[in-house]
């Protein structure tokens, strides 16, 4: 049984086609690097497999169920999302917004939490290095410090999929790789990941599959080091790999 999946899934906002027939399974124990470049449809992809978007045709489901048959808090228990947006412009602790991953087990300020609850937020907290933030308004962190406690949130709720967009933006390199190897542990703990990504390279670090959007369509998908070939780098990017890094084709 996957974590998360999309058949055949069509989007349209505003009247546009942006996305069309996204076919994506998300197993337990894998972690998905979902690619492409702005405006390819990342972002759609995960509101629409979270039952955040309206499809207008296929299906989502989380586990086995489809969406439409999940309430709010089902849904929560089964899948818990990282926005690309994350910031948090009301005044409120950090581990209060933490606590908001555990949403789907009861709602309630850390104070309320249960015992189980509790543990979970703290040890959310302290794997993104944000222990240390815990009693600060999160509207008084910087950027990358708002990332780390959002990013604890998402753990905290500890569900079977999680879905993370650019989960990486925002921190500086050191907090960079320790929330994609954050990421891969959840996945190596038997959860489905797929995280929306930029930084091919870490795709090739850290992902078991990758999936390649290109306008709204499935442009590649495989192992890395397979799908990213020279063929999709130039023609879905626009790249090369040349010498230090990724080049303009
Ligand atoms: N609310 C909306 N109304 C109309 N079009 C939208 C809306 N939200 C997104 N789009 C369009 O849908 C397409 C896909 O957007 P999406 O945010 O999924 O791309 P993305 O791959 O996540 O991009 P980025 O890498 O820039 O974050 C884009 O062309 C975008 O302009």
């Amino acid at each position: 049984m996957s974590a998360a999946s999309l058949q055949d899934a069509r989007v349209r906002l505003a009247g546009r086609l942006v996305l069309d027939q996204v076919s994506l399974c998300l197993e337990p124990g894998e972690l998905v690097a979902l690619l492409g470049p702005n405006g390819s449809g990342k972002s759609t992809t995960i509101k629409a497999a979270l039952g955040l978007l309206p499809l207008e045709a296929g299906e989502a489901r989380l586990g086995d169920v489809p969406l439409r048959a999940l309430g709010p808090r089902e849904r929560g228990r089964r899948a818990s999302y990282l926005p690309q947006t994350r910031r948090a412009v009301w005044s409120i602790e950090a581990r209060d917004l933490v606590a908001l991953g555990r949403f789907a087990y009861g709602s309630a300020p850390y104070e309320r939490l249960s015992p189980a609850d509790r543990a979970a937020v703290d040890e959310a907290l302290e794997r993104c290095d944000a222990a240390d933030l815990a009693r600060r308004g999160v509207d008084t962190l910087s950027g990358g410090e708002q990332a780390r406690v959002h990013l604890a949130r998402a753990l905290a709720a500890g569900a079977p999929a999680l879905l993370a967009d650019e989960p990486a933006a925002a921190l500086d390199p050191r907090h960079q790789y320790e929330a994609m190897a954050l990421l891969r542990a959840e996945a190596d703990s038997g959860r489905g990941v797929l995280v929306a990504l930029h930084d091919l390279h870490a795709a090739r670090r850290w992902a078991d599959r990758v999936v390649v959007l290109d306008a709204g369509r499935i442009a590649a998908q495989g192992a890395p080091g397979e799908a990213l070939d020279a063929g999709v780098l130039a023609q879905v990017f626009g790249v090369r790999e040349g010498e230090g890094g990724f080049v303009p084709d």
